[in-house]
């Protein structure tokens, strides 16, 4: 583990992780001079393979949180891994795309892919060609690997920024809110290609205000709000703490509240449009339809609505996820 000197002087353990952690944070807490704490005693494990969401509204800690992981910003307190080993051979095996790398409008992608990957010191110059277009090919840009960047698409621009991130070997690739900007084509493109990257045992760790984006594309994720972990664990387990919800359109609903309750379901709701939810419990919604039928309640829709990640914010902190900051 990176030690950081704790806020009471003394360093933390140095203990190595178990090693099937690709990354892991304990107390890891970051205040601003301004007094602003950004990130407050986070514990947080990276299972290897996963593609792992760390979800949070604007400002809730997420960048902090990548720039420290990085090595990019001191963190105030607590330790972390990257990898299971020190930050100096860690690093090289990671790929991050943080803040999109600057492009030129008039070259290539292949050239751009050049230039920036002369500008890394560790970076094998004898391989530059075939590393090049490796991650041109990993990204689906070979085709387009002469074209000038200014003809990109915004999916492509993201695409290439991804390919930058991949001109090593990686084993870890951190990327800090990779749809931000893009036009729905792009953001199709970017997540297609984050799913892509994972299939190869690649572990990627994302940061997204979008929890739909990170329920779709993640197999686990973190909710951050205001510097603090909410909720941590895989995508089923998170929404799973929640229970399912039986979703009745009829135009009866005193009648389908009346049939539901008295099925012993609980929570029994009736929203303004006419539609009765119930937790769904362990009944069985074919059975639950047959009861309304049987009791003259017409039913014109009948879903079991399984709670998403939104619902799981909301339950935990009380508030509204918000989307837009
Ligand atoms: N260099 C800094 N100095 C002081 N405060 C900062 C600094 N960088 C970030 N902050 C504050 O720390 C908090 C967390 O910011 P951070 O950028 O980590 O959040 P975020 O979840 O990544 O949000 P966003 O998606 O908007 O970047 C915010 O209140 C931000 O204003």
């Amino acid at each position: 583990m990176t030690a950081v000197t704790s806020e009471a002087g003394a360093p933390f353990g140095a203990a190595p992780p178990s090693g099937g952690e690709a990354i892991v944070t304990r107390g890891l807490t970051k205040r601003f001079r301004s007094g602003q704490v950004a990130v407050d005693t986070l514990d947080l494990s990276v299972p290897r393979g996963s593609v792992f969401g760390f979800l949070g509204p604007n400002g809730s800690g997420k960048t902090t949180t990548i720039r420290m992981l990085l090595g990019l910003v001191k963190p105030t307190a607590g330790e972390y891994s990257v990898l299971g080993l020190p930050q100096a051979e860690a690093l090289p095996r990671v790929g991050a795309l943080v803040e999109g790398p600057a492009f030129y409008p008039y070259l290539s992608g292949a050239a751009n892919l050049m230039r920036f990957d002369a500008a890394d010191p560790t970076a094998p110059r004898a391989t530059a060609r075939r590393r090049i277009a490796e991650a041109l090919e990993r990204v689906g840009l070979s085709a387009a690997a002469g074209k000038r960047y200014r003809h990109y698409s915004l999916g492509m621009r993201q695409r290439l920024a991804i390919a930058a991130a991949l001109l090593g070997p990686r084993e870890l690739l951190v990327l800090d809110e990779p749809t931000n900007g893009l036009d729905p084509q792009g953001t199709r493109e970017v997540r297609a290609l984050v799913k892509e990257i994972a299939s190869d045992g690649t572990t990627v760790f994302v940061s997204s205000h979008l929890l739909a984006e990170v329920e779709q594309m993640c197999t686990h994720a973190a909710i951050m709000r205001t510097g603090r972990l909410v909720a941590h664990g895989t995508i089923a387990s998170l929404s799973g703490g929640l229970a399912a919800r039986i979703r009745v359109e009829t135009p009866d609903a005193a009648g389908a509240a009346r049939v539901l309750g008295a099925l012993g379901l609980a929570d029994v709701r009736t929203d303004e449009g006419g539609t009765v939810t119930a937790e769904l419990g362990g009944h069985a919604p074919e059975r639950l339809n047959a009861a309304l039928v049987g009791e003259e309640v017409a039913v014109r829709g009948l879903a079991v609505v399984r709670p998403s990640l939104e619902d799981v914010f909301v339950r935990l902190t009380g508030e509204g996820f918000d989307v837009d900051g």
